[in-house]
């Protein structure tokens, strides 16, 4: 298939994806390109199929059909995520993508340091000097605002928004090129979601970082996302812009969840 002519490449190409459990439960028939340096929001109410959406991305789900493309060079033929084998589609994953959890206890390590959780990952990257690898987990726990003297402490003994930060700290430290997000400030406490927000926005800006965000939170879309698709039964119901979506939503569905009538 011929790339269009965009302003940034295309890095994933989401074709017709769908994997439905039951009618309008799941992810249905989903279209869109997610471009380099782009911070791609996908908003809509509990049970729309965000989360659905996000696993069949990360390939950590198969879809029914439909197919997730990814332009790795923008010269070469892009990758068929669900055709190419288990063994490439992980270390991809380990490689060149990340991904955040809601609950940093599903993305860290709760039985090793600190320093170790950020440091097994350059180690599945090759790295083997020690030295080095500690200095670059401290490197990283600065970067995420993280007290480097706490390196050797198991991340049981950080608090909620610690762990978020180490399990940041985690999949940025490799250098990825796209990250998926699952509400990764969702379950704090609002003073510490606006810290967090703040620095990933810093980071995601610095590292020029690509990112598919599934948030139920218009105010964090708002603040992290260029472009948003509202979800709704499973389907895209509206996308563009951010702002002309939360200020000039244009189907009834989006207008409710932008004035807040839905909770979502
Ligand atoms: N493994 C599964 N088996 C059966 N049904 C599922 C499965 N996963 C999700 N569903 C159903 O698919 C629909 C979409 O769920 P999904 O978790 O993707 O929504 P969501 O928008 O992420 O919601 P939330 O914000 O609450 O996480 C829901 O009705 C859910 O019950």
């Amino acid at each position: 298939m011929r790339r269009p002519q965009l302003e940034t490449p295309t890095l994933l190409e989401v074709d017709a994806v769908t994997r439905l459990y039951a009618p309008n439960q799941g992810a249905d028939g989903i279209d869109f390109r997610l471009h380099r340096g782009e911070v791609l929001g996908i908003v809509g109410e509990s049970g729309s199929g965000k989360s659905t959406l996000l696993r069949l991305l990360s390939g950590l789900e198969t879809p029914d059909r439909g197919a997730v493309r990814y332009y790795r060079d923008a010269a070469d033929e892009p990758l068929d995520l669900h055709a190419i084998d288990e063994s490439t589609r992980r270390a991809l994953l380990r490689r060149e993508w990340g991904l955040v959890h809601q609950n940093p206890r599903d993305g860290l390590r709760m039985g090793v340091s600190a320093g170790a959780n950020i440091g097994e990952r350059l180690m599945a990257h090759g790295w083997r000097h020690y030295g080095a690898i500690r200095e670059r987990a401290a490197h990283w726990m600065r970067e995420v605002e993280l007290d480097p003297a706490r390196i050797d402490d198991r991340p049981s003994t950080f608090s909620g928004g610690m762990q978020q930060r180490l399990q940041i700290a985690r999949t940025l430290v490799t250098e990825p090129r796209l990250v998926f997000m699952d509400e990764p400030t969702g379950g704090l406490d609002v003073s510490v979601q606006a810290r967090l927000l703040d620095m990933i926005r810093t980071l995601v800006r610095r590292l020029g970082l690509s990112v598919v965000l599934v948030t139920h939170d218009l105010a964090v879309a708002r603040l992290l996302a260029h472009r948003l698709l509202v979800m709704k039964g499973g389907r895209v119901i509206e996308s563009g812009l951010t702002d002309q979506i939360l200020d000039d939503p244009q189907h009834a569905y989006s207008q409710l969840l932008v004035s807040s009538v839905l909770t979502p």
